[in-house]
């Protein structure tokens, strides 16, 4: 069992720190430079139903947005782009995954923080899960999607800026924010995924 944990530690360690072993020698560590240039991981997370999935499948090129089951874990894809390769993981928006989000900010170059603008009863539970994760991690930028803007009852772009106190933020701090509307074919008119994803590759 002390074994088993040991090896667990060290290969939790290795890729923690970005290391090899090599039996001849001490840790090699990669050449980091090389690395940080071709993957770059983005973080998707917002309340449930918010839609994250809709948003990767709109970026995937999967088509429409209509048949996304809520998340009961985790969804990744990879955008491959002539800078890097852009790692999106979507962590789900239940209550019991909410939890384990701030461990994940850690290993992000971008957080994307989607926003159903329609919810507007669950707005500031959605500012508060927002400015909890802003704490956890003071420096990594943030992208906010205001998303849903196509229904009737969605909030104004202003309104979900005060809504969510993002004036509070300081001012150092990369934080955009973003409207957005996911057509049912998986297009989106007011922010369109092209600019989404060029915004992304300025921040990485
Ligand atoms: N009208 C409208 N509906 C949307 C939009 N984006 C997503 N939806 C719908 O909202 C619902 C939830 O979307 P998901 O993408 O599954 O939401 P999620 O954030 O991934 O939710 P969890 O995985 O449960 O955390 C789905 O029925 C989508 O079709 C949008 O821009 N406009
Ligand atoms: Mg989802």
């Amino acid at each position: 069992m002390a074994a088993v944990g040991t090896a667990l530690f060290i290969a939790l360690n290795l890729f923690d720190k970005r290391r090899v072993w090599t039996p001849e020698s001490d840790y090699y560590t990669f050449r980091e430079e090389e690395e940080e240039h071709s993957e770059k991981q983005v973080l998707v997370l917002g309340l449930d139903g918010a839609g994250k999935s809709s948003v990767l499948q709109g970026l995937s090129g999967a088509g429409s947005r209509t048949g996304c089951r809520p998340t009961r874990g985790f969804n990744f894809i990879s955008l491959h782009t002539p800078a890097c390769q852009l790692d999106f993981l979507e962590i789900g928006g239940g209550e019991d995954l909410r939890m384990c989000w701030v461990d994940y900010l850690r290993r992000t170059h971008i957080l994307v923080y989607v926003v159903d603008s329609s919810d507007r009863g669950r707005l500031p539970q959605a500012k508060d899960e927002l400015h909890r994760l802003l704490k956890a991690d003071t420096d990594i930028p943030v992208v906010v999607l205001g998303n849903k803007q196509d229904k009737p009852d969605a909030v104004s772009v202003p309104e979900l800026r005060e809504a969510l106190s993002l004036s509070s933020v300081a001012d150092q701090r990369k934080l955009f924010l973003l409207a957005a509307q996911l057509e049912s074919d998986g297009l989106s008119r007011t922010c369109s995924l092209q600019m989404f994803q060029d915004l992304l590759l300025t921040l990485v």
